[in-house]
């Protein structure tokens, strides 16, 4: 794996117009914050991208003000089918805009142009078209005729998937009938500010939309405001908590989508060259830094060694570089912070005793780089099986039986996804029936679909997003 010898012309950032500076988007317009601005920087070689406005508990208000004006005042009084007029016509804007926003979000998050351009944006655009699609069919959603939606939703979305967290917050929302105030992460803010001139362009109605860029204090606010009816936040089990004793007898409602340690268990039957391919879907995908990520590789004994070892030489010839080098398979870590951890939880697996494995790359002299690493010898009581590690390191236990995998994999205070290789389909549905996780993959890993539901068990939140469930947490009498 090299990080220079094979570079090809980057996607050029000339596809990319940005300010330098960059406001809150309330009511319809940008406007300056009051609290101090903050800048966004590449972590591939930290450079400085723009200035981003910080909102301030005045602000919020501001965009929550706003977003009940245009609850009470337009959206609310529009047809389901108006309201999907707009999704769709937002849907084909981030079409037309794609190559942009992919960009964007590589330079921002750090991930590869081949994930943001083939992955992110696309599966953006499916959830607007998915949802627009429901917004004049809300009679058929199960709750009776004309249900009604819940006001003002408060959304904080994490750094790991920018733009797609949003689509996955405000598609459901706006189809379903209410008004949003969203805050991106601080280290990601810029897709989300793109995304507000899509809103303009589109001509959404003005406060139907507000976007709050900020630190936690920002989201806090948000979430505590007393004119929010939901919260939707995807993020730290740490954060949710808060959440969740912040809101709790408020009456607002809530969807919490936090942590996970996926258990990707390969049976002896499996097809081993594509198990292979799955588990580094699963763990090398965005640098690991993906809520369900198959973090835990739960192999069956007899076939450890040739597992890891195919798996080793395929992760030979993954190239860690420039994420906007279109041959790029690893980009960089979102953030010092977040690189901190990675590293701080590596060196713990090492004292723990487990055998660490790295693939041979070249790391650049800038930026926040992990390579991909692999523990074996690893046991459940480990803290590299245990927390969420966030990061391209993959952890290997084994099983002998099937039942001693099952309580491997349930051995986890998370409870978001799992995967599950073998050739007996009647296997698969045994195995997957007893796994206390919210999403199940058999012989794939990491799909996404705007019509599958999304969300976890224990530590891993509550509520789901996505398909018809998605939209009930957005409606009276819905879950949640
Ligand atoms: N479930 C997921 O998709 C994600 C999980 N994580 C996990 O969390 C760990 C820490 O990452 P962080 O960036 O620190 O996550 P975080 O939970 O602090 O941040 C997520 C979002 O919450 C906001 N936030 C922070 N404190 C808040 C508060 N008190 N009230 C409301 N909003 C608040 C942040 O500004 C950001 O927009 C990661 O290592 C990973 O394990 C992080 C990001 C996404
Ligand atoms: N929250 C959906 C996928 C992820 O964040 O990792």
């Amino acid at each position: 794996m090299t990080f220079l010898e094979y570079a090809p012309a980057p996607e050029s950032r000339s596809v990319l117009t940005l300010r330098d500076e960059y406001g809150l988007f309330i009511d319809g317009d940008f406007r300056p914050g009051t609290g101090e601005a903050f800048a966004t920087i590449s972590p591939a070689d930290e450079s400085h991208i723009a200035t981003v406005a910080s909102a301030s508990p005045a602000d919020v208000d501001a965009a929550v003000a706003a977003a009940r004006r245009a609850y009470e005042k337009t959206w609310s009084k529009l047809s389901g089918r108006d309201r999907g007029k707009y999704l769709f016509r937002i849907a084909r804007l981030v079409q037309e805009r794609s190559r942009e926003l992919a960009v964007a979000e590589s330079l921002d998050n750090g991930k590869p142009i081949k994930e943001s351009r083939d992955v992110d944006v696309p599966l953006v655009a499916a959830w607007f078209f998915y949802y627009a699609g429901w917004a004049d069919k809300l009679d058929h959603a199960g709750l009776g005729p004309n249900p009604r939606a819940l006001g003002v939703a408060g959304q904080v979305i994490p750094w790991n998937f920018p733009l797609l967290m949003l689509a996955w917050k405000i598609a459901p929302a706006l189809a379903a009938g209410n008004t949003v105030v969203l805050k991106p992460a601080e280290t990601t803010p810029l897709t989300a500010l793109l995304f507000a001139e899509i809103l303009q362009q589109a001509g959404l109605p003005a406060g139907v939309v507000n976007i709050v860029t900020g630190a936690g204090a920002t989201g806090a606010a948000l979430v505590r405001h007393p004119d929010v009816d939901k919260v939707a936040f995807t993020g730290s089990t740490a954060v949710g908590r808060e959440i969740a004793k912040a809101v709790a007898g408020t009456g607002k409602k809530v969807t919490l989508e936090l942590g996970g340690k996926a258990a990707n268990i390969i049976f002896d039957d499996a097809p081993i060259d594509q198990a292979v391919d799955g588990i580094v879907t699963g763990i090398f995908f965005n640098q690991g830094q993906v809520c369900c990520a198959g973090s835990r590789l739960v192999v069956q004994e007899s076939v450890h060694d040739e597992v890891v070892e195919r798996l080793k030489a395929r992760l030979s010839t993954l190239r860690l570089g420039d994420p906007l080098d279109k041959n790029t398979d690893i980009g960089a870590i979102n953030s010092l912070e977040q690189l901190k951890r990675v590293r701080e939880l590596s060196r713990i697996g090492e004292e723990e005793g487990a055998e660490r494995w790295t693939a041979d790359c070249v790391i650049p002299d800038k930026g926040f780089w992990f390579a991909p690493t692999i523990f074996t010898n690893v046991q459940s009581s480990h803290r590299i099986a245990r927390d969420e590690i966030f990061g391209p390191v993959l952890s290997v236990l084994t099983f002998r039986t099937p039942e001693e995998a099952i309580a491997k994999a349930n051995n986890t205070p998370y409870g978001l996804s799992a995967g599950i290789w073998t050739e007996k389909g009647s296997r698969i549905l045994a195995v997957a029936d007893r796994l206390r996780a919210g999403v199940v993959w058999a012989n794939t890993f990491n799909r996404f679909d705007p019509s599958s539901p999304f969300g976890g068990y224990k530590e891993s939140g509550y509520g789901r997003e996505g398909g018809r469930h998605g939209l009930l947490a957005y409606l009276e009498g819905g879950a949640k």
